[in-house]
This record gives C-alpha cells, sequence and structure tokens, in this order.
C-alpha cells in the first residue's frame, strides 16, 4: 500500500477491527462517537480526555476521527468540550493518518513532539507537559513544565511517604488527569504509564522510568486503580504446562562459560548434582526440565553455597530457574516458617523486575517450583488495585515477586517487614539499576529493617551487562560476588537468525504487510518504538486484515493481560509492542519478531529478538534499519550479527564503517563489547558443565582491554 492510500484505507469502516476482541462487546454497547465530536483541537487540550476506548469507540469504530481532519472540525470540537483526550481526534485523526504524515510530523504540537522522539515510548516529559497545561485548564494539574511528570508522580508521592516530603502538587493530578487515566475510570492504569518502559529520550538514551515514578499504586491522590488480575489456574495440568525444548538445546553445552570471582564453587552436571529435596525434584521433573542449561549449572552451586552472584547469559535460557531452585533448596532446606495470615509479612525473598507480565511471569514459575511445599510466592505489581494487593500479602508471603513501585507501596503500608529478607533478585539487573529503577532499587536496600548487602545474598540475572552498570551494581553485591558469563556477555542468542533489512521510514508498513503475509499465522512480535504507533500499526494491520493486538504502557493492565492472553493462544498472532515487552516474556512458538523501528540501544535489541529462539527453539528476527535514524546502531549491529555468526550485510558494514567511533567498546549507549566481569578478574573459558574457575585479583582499569 503506497502511503497516497493511507487515508482511504484508514477510514474504511472496518477501522473497528482493531478493537480488541475482548473488547467489542464494551464498544459496540457504549460506543456512538459522541466523545470524539467533544474531542479538543490541540494536543495541548487533549491530556483529559476520553481514554483509548473512546480512541477506538468514536474513532476507530465510526471512522470519525479519522474523517474528521479538516481545520473546520478540529476549531468546532475545540468550542465544545474540555473532556476530548488523547490526541485522538486531532493529533491522530489529523496528523496521523489522514494526511499521512505518520512519520513526517508537522508542526502541531504533538507531532512536533512525537518527531522530537519526546512522545515515545520512551518519552514522556513533554508530553506530560503539554497536557498539564490542558489539566490547568481543567482545574487539575496546571503545570505545563516539562517536570510534570514528576508532579503527576505517585511513585515520588509514595516515596516521600517513606523517605521524605511529599509533593503537594500532585494532587490535583488526582482522577483521570494523568495521561495513564485517559480512560477517567483510572481503571488499571493507575499511572503507571511510563514506568517500566518510559524513556527519557532528551539525551537520546534510554533511562527508563521507574515504575513507581509513573505512580502505579493507586493508592494516595491519584486515580483508583480498580483492576483485580485474574488468579492463575490452579490444577496441576495448568501450573506445570511448558513448551518443549528446542533442537539446539544440547548445542547450550558447548557454549563458553566465564566465571569470575574468588572460589567459585564447581558447576554441577545434573540436577541430581544439586541434592535438591524430593518435592523440588518432582517439581523440575514435571515442568520437563530433564537438564541443566549452563547459566543453570553456574548459578545453582553458587547460590547454594551462599555466594552473591551477577549472571548474564543469552536470552531464553533459563535464569528464571537458575535462581528460583537454588532460593528454594535453600528454604526447604532451613525449614521455613510456613507461611500463614499476618498483617504484617517478612518475606524471606523479594524479587523484582521491571515490568508487570514479566513479574507475573516470574511469579507463575515460583509457583510452578515451590508447588507442594509450604513456601508461599506472591505477586503485586502496578496496575492493579492496591488493596487486592495486600489481601494476597497478608494470606502469606514467602517469596515477594514485585515491580519495584508497588514493592516501595506496600513498604511504606507496612504489610512487609524486610527483616527476614535473605535474597534479594534483581531479574534484568542491568535494567533495574539504570537510571530509570536504579533510585528506587537505592531506597529499597535502604529501607529500615533491610538486611545490609553483607547479611543477604544478592543474585542478578540479565541477557546484557553493559560496563556501567555492572560497576553500579557493587553498591548491592558483596565484594567477593561471583560473576558468570555464558557466551558473550550481551550477545545475542544464536538460536535466532538475524535478517536486517535496508528500510527507509516510508516502506515500512508495506514491508511489514509483506513479510506478514508471508508468515502466515505464526506467532510474530512486531516492535515499535513509541506507545502512539503501536496503535498506529497494530490498527492498521487490522485494516489490512491481519489479526493483531498491541501492548504498551498507555493500555490499561487489564487490556495488556487480554493483548498478551490473546498474542499467547494464538487468537491474536501478531502483537505489536513496545519496549515494555522486550525483556523476560517467554511466550511459546514465537516464530518471529520484526523490529519495526529499532530500538536506541543494542541491549534493547538483543532482548527484543530473544522473544524468539527460546530454550533451543530456532526463531527469526527481522529489523527495519532506516539509515536516517538508524546508523548510530550500525556498529553494535555488525558485533552482535558477527558474534552470533550471522550474515552481516555489506551496506551494513559500510555503514558501520564509515560511522565508525573509535572507543567505540565504551560507549555508554549499551556496550555489546563487555565480554566480561568489569572488576577485570578475567578467567579461563570453560565449556558450560565442565569446569569453573576463579579470578585473578582484580586489576586497575587502565590495563584492562
Ligand atoms: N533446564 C531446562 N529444561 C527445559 N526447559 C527449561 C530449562 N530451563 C528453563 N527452561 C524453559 O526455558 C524457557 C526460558 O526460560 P527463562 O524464561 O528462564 O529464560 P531467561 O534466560 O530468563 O530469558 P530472558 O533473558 O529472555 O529473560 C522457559 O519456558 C523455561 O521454563
Amino acid at each position: 500500500m503506497g502511503d497516497e492510500d493511507w487515508e482511504a484505507e484508514i477510514i474504511k469502516p472496518h477501522m473497528s477491527s482493531y478493537v480488541p476482541v475482548f473488547e467489542k462487546e464494551r464498544y459496540s454497547s457504549g460506543a456512538n462517537g459522541d466523545t470524539f465530536n467533544r474531542t479538543p483541537a490541540s494536543s495541548s487540550e487533549m491530556d483529559d480526555g476520553p481514554s483509548r476506548d473512546h480512541f477506538m469507540r468514536s474513532g476507530f469504530a465510526s471512522g470519525r476521527s479519522l474523517g474528521n481532519r479538516d481545520a473546520g472540525e478540529s476549531s468546532k470540537r475545540e468550542n465544545t468540550s474540555t473532556v476530548g483526550g488523547f490526541g485522538v481526534g486531532k493529533s491522530f485523526g489529523n496528523r496521523g493518518f489522514s494526511n499521512n504524515k505518520f512519520e513526517e510530523g508537522d508542526s502541531s504540537g504533538f507531532w512536533r513532539r512525537y518527531q522530537d522522539g519526546n512522545d515515545s515510548e520512551a518519552s514522556g516529559s513533554s508530553r506530560r507537559g503539554g497536557r498539564g497545561g490542558f489539566r490547568g485548564r481543567s482545574g487539575g494539574f496546571g503545570l505545563g513544565s516539562s517536570n510534570s511528570e514528576y508532579e503527576q508522580d505517585e511513585g515520588m508521592q509514595r516515596a516521600g511517604g517513606l523517605f521524605g516530603s511529599r509533593r503537594p502538587t500532585l494532587s490535583g493530578a488526582g482522577n483521570g488527569d494523568t495521561y495513564q487515566n485517559r480512560s477517567g475510570s483510572g481503571s488499571g492504569r493507575g499511572g503507571y504509564k511510563g514506568l517500566n518502559e518510559e524513556v527519557i529520550t532528551g539525551s537520546g538514551k534510554n533511562s527508563w522510568k521507574s515504575e513507581a515514578e509513573g505512580g502505579e499504586s493507586g493508592d494516595t491522590q491519584g486515580p483508583k486503580v480498580t483492576y483485580i488480575p485474574p488468579p492463575p489456574p490452579e490444577d496441576e495440568d495448568s501450573i506445570f504446562a511448558h513448551y518443549q525444548t528446542g533442537i539446539n538445546f544440547d548445542k547450550y553445552d558447548t557454549i563458553l562459560v566465564e566465571v569470575s570471582g574468588h572460589d567459585a564453587p564447581p558447576a554441577i552436571l545434573t540436577f541430581e548434582e544439586a541434592n535438591l529435596c524430593q518435592t523440588l525434584n518432582n517439581n523440575i521433573a514435571k515442568a520437563g526440565y530433564t537438564k541443566l542449561t549452563p547459566v543453570q549449572k553456574y548459578s545453582i552451586p553458587i547460590i547454594l553455597a551462599g555466594r552473591d552472584l551477577m549472571a548474564c547469559a543469552q536470552t531464553g535460557s533459563g535464569k528464571t530457574a537458575a535462581f528460583l531452585l537454588p532460593i528454594l533448596a535453600h528454604m526447604m532446606c532451613d525449614g521455613i516458617t510456613a507461611s500463614r495470615f499476618k498483617d504484617l509479612q517478612e518475606p524471606e525473598c523479594i524479587i523484582v523486575a521491571p515490568t508487570r507480565e514479566l513479574i507475573n511471569q516470574i511469579y507463575l514459575e515460583a509457583r510452578k517450583f515451590s508447588f507442594g511445599t509450604c513456601v508461599r510466592a506472591v505477586v503485586i505489581y502496578g496496575g492493579t488495585q492496591l488493596g487486592h494487593s495486600i489481601r494476597q500479602i497478608v494470606q502469606g508471603c514467602n517469596i515477594l515477586c514485585a515491580t519495584p513501585g508497588r514493592l516501595m507501596d506496600i513498604i511504606g503500608k507496612e504489610k512487609i517487614g524486610l527483616r527476614q529478607v535473605k535474597y534479594l533478585v534483581l531479574d534484568e539487573a542491568d535494567r533495574m539499576l539504570d537510571m530509570g529503577f536504579g533510585p528506587e532499587m537505592r531506597k529499597l536496600i535502604s529501607c529500615p529493617g533491610m538486611p545490609s548487602k553483607e547479611q543477604r545474598q544478592t543474585l542478578m540475572f540479565s541477557a546484557t551487562f553493559p560496563e556501567e552498570i555492572q560497576k553500579l551494581a557493587g553498591e548491592f553485591l558483596k565484594s567477593d560476588y561471583l560473576f558468570v558469563a555464558v557466551g558473550q556477555v550481551g550477545g545475542a542468542c544464536r538460536d535466532v537468525q538475524q535478517t536486517i533489512l535496508q528500510v527507509g521510514q516510508y516502506s515500512k508498513r508495506e514491508k511489514l504487510v509483506e513479510i506478514l503475509r508471508n508468515i502466515g499465522d505464526e506467532r510474530t512480535m512486531v516492535f515499535v518504538e513509541t506507545k502512539k504507533k503501536a496503535d498506529f500499526i497494530a490498527t492498521f494491520l487490522c485494516q489490512e486484515k491481519i489479526s493483531t493486538t498491541s501492548i504498551h504502557g498507555d493500555r490499561e493492565q487489564r487490556e495488556r493481560e487480554q493483548a498478551l492472553g490473546d498474542f499467547r493462544c494464538g487468537k491474536c498472532p501478531v502483537l505489536v509492542a513496545t519496549s515494555v515487552a522486550a525483556r523476560g516474556l517467554d511466550i511459546e512458538n514465537v516464530q518471529h519478531v520484526i523490529n519495526f523501528d529499532l530500538p536506541s540501544t543494542i541491549d534493547e535489541y538483543v532482548h527484543r529478538i530473544g522473544r524468539t529462539g527460546r530454550c533451543g527453539n530456532t526463531g527469526r528476527a527481522i529489523s527495519f534499519f532506516d539509515p536516517e535514524s538508524d546508523n548510530h546502531l550500525a556498529q553494535p549491529l555488525v558485533k552482535v550479527l558477527s558474534d552470533a555468526q550471522q550474515d552481516v550485510p555489506a551496506w551494513l558494514e559500510e555503514i558501520a564503517f564509515s560511522t565508525y567511533v573509535p572507543g567505540f567498546s565504551g560507549s555508554a549507549r549499551g556496550n555489546v563489547f563487555a565480554s566480561v566481569d568489569t572488576r577485570k578478574g578475567k578467567n579461563t573459558l570453560n565449556t558450560a558443565g565442565f569446569s569453573s574457575s576463579q579470578a585473578p585479583n582484580p586489576v586497575d582499569d587502565e590495563s584492562w582491554d
């Protein structure tokens, strides 16, 4: 489809197809397009308005938002309401599809911001600033400053309650005023928005905002979050449901593993060698695990030996079990007190992860491996009713799986005491320590009652560990922590066949459709860089009759979970996602990942493509490389491709060469060349399962290379 056809295409009546399947009933009953008619015209007036539901209902379902594109219509709307929202009418309809300025941008506020990158998943501040102005008009918030993200930040309030002063300005942001809560009801979203997925792009660098910063709790002055996630199935078959390891599972054994640090215990080769209790062994068998992956071979004995650990292993290679199994083994061995109802729970283990869906997945793994034991795992995360989290906790909690913001909320409410914490796990640790979540994590370890690093065991896992983040980790880990690197730190999974196509921004949609039509019904994740774009592309694909759903931070939690569910079960074989889905998600049968937009860092690329090719299965990743915007990635891409023994296109090498930056390996963009432990304790290379060794004494920075 050419760009010229875009407008015509987008206003076809079947646009309603993007209304998620699960929403259709609701939309068809309540939708009438009214809301849209009351949508103010300028982007700065769209903040307080209708939810994306409205967007779908009135804009898409009726085609009105997309049809009402002329200035006259816009100004009419401007006069009629202050309720309209989210750039539905104007931003989307006018600037988005109608005149095909989707990627060109124009002088309107929205598109300027969009172009600047400030409207990206990764942004938030300026967008919110714009909204602030509108809020002011509607009697709410009225800030309009680019700092307004903090002003409306429940996390900050929460943090204030716990650690310092509250920000009084937040109050106005309350009910539905936040961008996140366009729905008015505020349900679910709770301003979590930016949280685990927003990046402040002013500097062009990823810096994920913490969940706390987005104010996920819904318990302070923010909107009431009412969403209660459905309980997971309780039957044993569901608990132990798993997918098959792939043909390359055995090849894991050939991956080089490097252990650095002193006195590392030897790797184990089999589950039996771990000497786990019978119940755990039964659960492992029921989960279909017969053989250890390399990261498990090394990490399990290290954790069992009580050592702190930073472990880096390729995506989909079993890091979750690598920390859960030894922790559970210890707990069983130590004879933890069986969980029971108490107003203040004192978990022995806290696991944190950057996204809600990921922490939920980790919880399900914890529940699976602790099946039939007295260990009770609980999950709490933003976008859900706080009362629900509290009710889960007070029933007993040995392992608490939490997103950072919700965790701090619950600690602040004195439902969780930290004195008994023996294990602190940071999954996706590089993300948990970066500018977005790092401050929250630091608050956590300095919370009253939290055992010092000498008194607890701290475990960090990720597929990527940029040098600069490794350095920050020292604050959390004992100085003698061990570092396990399976393969190249930050390297891509070799089971993913990577293809980089040079595609200019105006050809991307056409190319995407062509690829998806060839793929057929195979499950595919399509990554885009911004939340709005995720909506645009999902809508576009539905219009092309490709059954699609989407996940991003502007969707309510209920919608996010439903989208993931629809994708998992194959109802919607295409999932358009922002980076919120880049890390950790383990979805069976994802055969393809398409980077419609490349991410801003190479680490993010590695995580995204790691949604396929998991656990020895093969997968394919196709990335659209736009020389207008992606040249900075050429060099690291060449490195990642060649390390993973993939073909490197000549044109990419040329770009990489022409944009060569000496000393690139030290780049803050996500350093794939940080091949080892930054303490410089270089170690001998080992084939997984055959030995481990010890590091020499750390050496000076200068001598490292
Ligand atoms: N030893 C094993 N045998 C069989 N399956 C396993 C084994 N270990 C892990 N798995 C399965 O492999 C899949 C990927 O594991 P997991 O999600 O822990 O990977 P990960 O390394 O954490 O990936 P990511 O870096 O993307 O977070 C899961 O479905 C898990 O149940």
